[in-house]
């Protein structure tokens, strides 16, 4: 088994041992090694088709829904194998919740959009679920803009509020894991740097773990990166030292774009 690559120094949230992931026959992930660190943004990179976003989804079963895709080895959440867990996947996944690259707002009012999925784990009074779902927006920096139309659609929202929306419905669950899977990737400049901005400051409470395209993105708002290649895991740090000094030349040519 290949070494456990370890950012340190602080506690593990998910530790990753010699993962392997199938589509089918394909080998799409090569015995990996991880640990993503409590409290923190840990960010994927890697040209496309390494694999980032089937690592992700690893992470809260995702793959589940798709009968020839499987998953071995472990994925341990506070020390808790979700492989063999017999934990019922719904609370995984009020654990660790995830943004997709899509805003993907519910047809519904923007309250129902974030009062929905709360209502599958709480039992909250009226006001109570008023203060959640005000709490959520606020903490997705969304409150102001859409205090005063909370009853109407999610889907009238712009693209930017709209993904905004997603992370205070993700957030809304109080998950102690964020899953991003390139949540920026549909938004314009102004739209990203408010999300990049909310990243940094989700991470006081709770472990973020974000796919990216764009490494400015990734050396902006990760304090980890992970560069992956062709399924395996190549290289994983401290993001300023992978950006700038990385210790493997294929991460070292990926990023000063001598790749390919
Ligand atoms: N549903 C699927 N069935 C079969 N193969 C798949 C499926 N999804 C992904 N793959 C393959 O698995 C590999 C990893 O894909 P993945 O989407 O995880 O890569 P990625 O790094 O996230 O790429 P991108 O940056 O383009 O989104 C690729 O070779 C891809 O073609």
């Amino acid at each position: 088994m290949p070494p456990t690559i370890a950012a340190q120094p602080s506690r593990a949230k998910i530790s990753v041992k010699d993962l392997n992931f199938y589509y089918g026959k394909f080998h799409a992930l090569k015995s990996i090694n991880l640990e993503i660190p409590e409290n923190k943004v840990t960010a994927f990179i890697g040209p496309s088709g390494c694999g980032k976003s089937t690592l992700l989804r690893t992470f809260n079963r995702m793959f589940e829904l798709y009968p020839e895709q499987r998953a071995e080895g472990v994925i341990a959440l506070d020390g808790e194998n979700l492989l063999t867990s017999k934990q019922d996947v719904a609370l995984i996944r009020a654990k660790v919740g995830m943004v997709f690259q899509k805003p993907t707002p519910f047809p519904m009012s923007i309250y129902d959009n974030i009062a929905f999925g709360v209502k599958l784990f709480e039992n909250l009074s009226a006001s109570e679920m008023d203060d959640r779902v005000e709490w959520a927006l606020k903490k997705a920096a969304l409150w102001t803009e859409v205090r005063d139309k909370l009853q109407q659609s999610g889907s009238g929202l712009s693209g930017g509020q709209q993904q905004r929306l997603c992370i205070a419905r993700g957030i809304a669950i109080k998950p102690e894991v964020l899953l991003l899977d390139e949540p920026c990737s549909a938004l314009d400049p102004i739209s990203t740097a408010k999300i990049e901005e909310l990243i940094a400051e989700l991470k006081n409470e709770y472990t973020v773990v974000i796919v990216t395209h764009n490494m400015q993105q990734a050396a902006r708002c990760s304090d980890y990166t992970a560069y992956m290649y062709l399924g395996d895991l190549i290289e994983f740090g401290a993001t300023e030292e992978l950006f700038f000094k990385p210790k493997r030349k294929e991460t070292e040519d990926y990023i000063t774009g001598r790749f390919g």
